[in-house]
């Protein structure tokens, strides 16, 4: 009940926020159709109680006082519906704009990559299209809700303080219909990586760039048949949830039906004796009505106020733990340097993922010379994207630390640590905006400088691509447009490249296989002529390019080669050095040049 009281108290919050006028308005309006529905229940009786009297005045006049509620009822509640409505629209805007910041409200990304977070996330965004307005109208009902409750009470213990125990028939509905949204609750996080399975074989069965490989793998047929069956495991949780949770609910309404009848009977009995009016027992049967739709309308606020309550519980534990990565604005230690003098060294670096106890690194030493290109070879699964991860400190080391000239990178502000390095990833973003922005966000205060974002092309020597673009810089890319490029992977690759060269002057150039859909031939002209860029701005500010790459070509080109393997760097030198050392990595080269020969 705290949930989902302190629930409640957030989306109030949140509406105030984000529309107080409309809130204020539509509680009054609210509160209105609360005050004039019972009102008007005492109204009916007097009409009755005047036409038995043979009193055509007195009926007339209850008559157009009943319209009089009536009408002020519904209409209040109309104009209610329209400024609810609308506000739990801007709140469901004012959350999801919350969801993009929280995202990124950390220089770390364990979040995006925990599957506990992933699963909330998922529950998260299908709660907030499916009754974002809901809980909105739920939350403004229940305050409408409580005077209506006040006054039938009175008009009940007029009547009979007997039927004041008649909202007691609706204590087991509203215990039974909280145990309801439990059981739905549970099988709604037990079916959200279901869920998300099959949303994900969903997107890869209408992705053009999948489609070719499902084709050529004859993979339709199974991804259809994966698809389906993990939406039909996810419903059968689901069914089995909405199934027990009705059975409660209904067992909970029957209880209030017994009480409902108990009441009517107590003042027909009264009536019959003549201690009351026929209009008195229409008053009880309509004010009776009117309390078993207030509780139903009670269980069903409690209910959706409470999947809200539990939404933004979930909200609060993905905050948390984004905030427990450490945020942007930390207050720096130690300024950020203006060049690297040294260069970068890993001192008894070892890595486990959160949430697992499996060491992906462990006690590595290392150091990446200032002013140098270094590149990572090594198995598929060996480290070299994890140790590129703690270098960009999307995550700090388990035990260890990381150095740039001698300055723990725990202790040099974030912002500062990222605006000082450029990155290029396998897994790159394909930015769907006009060609310019798409590279020019590399650089943000830059993104609309047409000549730094033609020289960050050419550096990635990937300036060819603007060719068969119609517009050149000005052409929108992909489906998001209606007349957009369509670009083929190594098109979108060589615009991810040059966002990745749009800062002119990092001290790190991190390079993570970003030239993977590329050519082998194509990859080695792009290094070779960065190679010489970076030994120049090297060689003026000490600056470190990070290449990890399988192509032993490109490789063999940088100043000094890491070999990844078995929780470390297990080898260290120049080419030559490593060739003439006969070890994993000489075994490798051989392997790749003669498939090569
Ligand atoms: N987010 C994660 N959570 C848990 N384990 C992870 C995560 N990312 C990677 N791993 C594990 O860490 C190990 C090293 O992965 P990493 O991506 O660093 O390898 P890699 O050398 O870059 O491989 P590849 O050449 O295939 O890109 C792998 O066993 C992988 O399963």
């Amino acid at each position: 009940m705290r949930q989902t009281v302190s629930g409640a108290a957030q989306l109030f919050a949140i509406a105030w926020r984000v529309g107080p006028g409309k809130l204020a308005l539509s509680t009054v309006l609210m509160v209105l159709e609360a005050v004039a529905m019972p009102l008007a229940a005492p109204a009916l009786a007097a009409l009755t109680d005047a036409a038995v009297r043979g009193d055509a005045r007195g009926a007339t006049v209850a008559a157009c006082v009943v319209a009089v509620l009536v009408v002020a009822a519904l209409t209040a509640g109309h104009f209610a519906h329209i400024f609810y409505f609308e506000l739990g629209d801007l709140a469901v805007i004012h959350l999801e704009q919350e969801l993009v910041a929280l995202s990124h409200d950390s220089p770390g990304i364990e979040h995006h990559e925990r599957p506990e977070y992933a699963d909330r996330l998922q529950v998260l965004r299908s709660e907030l299209n499916r009754s974002g307005w809901g809980a909105m109208q739920a939350l403004l009902s229940s305050i409408g809700l409580g005077v209506a409750l006040v006054i039938t009470a009175v008009l009940l213990a007029r009547l009979n303080p007997w039927l004041l125990l008649l909202p007691i028939a609706a204590v087991p509905p509203l215990v039974l219909g909280r145990r309801a949204e439990k059981v739905i609750g549970d099988a709604r996080a037990q079916s959200a990586s279901d869920n998300r399975l099959a949303r994900h074989l969903f997107i890869l069965a209408g992705d053009a760039g999948a489609a070719k490989e499902l084709r050529a793998c004859g993979l339709e047929d199974e991804v259809a048949a994966r698809h389906r069956g993990a939406w039909d495991s996810a419903s059968r949780t689901l069914w089995r949830g909405e199934v027990r949770a009705d059975a409660l609910r209904v067992a909970g309404q029957l209880t209030f039906a017994v009480g409902y009848v108990l009441a009517t009977l107590v003042v027909v009995r009264d009536a019959l004796r003549g201690d009351r009016t026929v209009g008195d027992v229409v008053l009880v049967i309509t004010l009776a009505a009117q309390v078993n739709q207030q509780v139903t309308s009670a269980v069903t606020i409690l209910q959706q106020l409470q999947r809200m309550a539990r939404s933004l519980a979930d909200l609060r534990w993905m905050r948390a733990m984004v905030r427990a990565q450490g945020g942007w604005r930390r207050e720096a230690t130690v300024p950020m340097p203006a060049g690297l003098t040294d260069g970068i060294r890993f001192e008894g670096v070892s890595f486990a993922y959160p949430g697992t106890d499996r060491p992906v690194l462990e006690g590595v030493d290392l150091h990446l010379p200032a002013g140098s290109s270094v590149a990572i070879v090594g198995e598929n699964g060996a480290g070299k994207t994890t140790l590129v991860k703690l270098l960009c400190r999307f995550y700090a080391p388990t035990a260890g630390r990381v150095t740039v000239d001698g300055v723990d990178l725990a202790d040099i502000d974030p912002l500062a640590w990222r605006d000082a390095t450029a990155a290029g990833f396998q897994d790159f973003c394909r930015f769907e905006l006009l060609a310019r922005h798409a590279v020019g966000v590399g650089d943000l205060p830059h993104v609309d400088d047409d000549p730094a974002v033609l020289d960050a092309l050419d550096r990635a020597h990937s300036a060819d691509v603007l060719e068969r673009l119609e517009n050149g810089l000005d052409t929108s890319l992909g489906t998001s447009h209606t007349a957009g490029a369509q670009l083929s992977g190594g098109q979108w690759q060589k615009l991810a490249l040059g966002r990745a060269m749009m800062r002119e002057a990092p001290l790190l150039v991190v390079l993570d296989e970003p030239t993977s859909a590329l050519d082998a031939q194509a990859e080695h002209d792009l290094y070779e002529r960065y190679a010489a860029h970076a030994a120049a701005v090297g060689r003026a500010t000490g600056a470190i390019t990070l290449l990890v790459s399988h192509r032993f070509s490109t490789v063999r080109m940088a100043d000094l080669i890491l070999v990844a393997a078995d929780h470390r760097v297990v080898e260290a030198g120049t080419h030559e050095e490593l060739m003439a050392e006969g070890g994993l990595y000489a075994e490798l080269y051989d392997l790749q040049a003669a498939a090569y020969r």
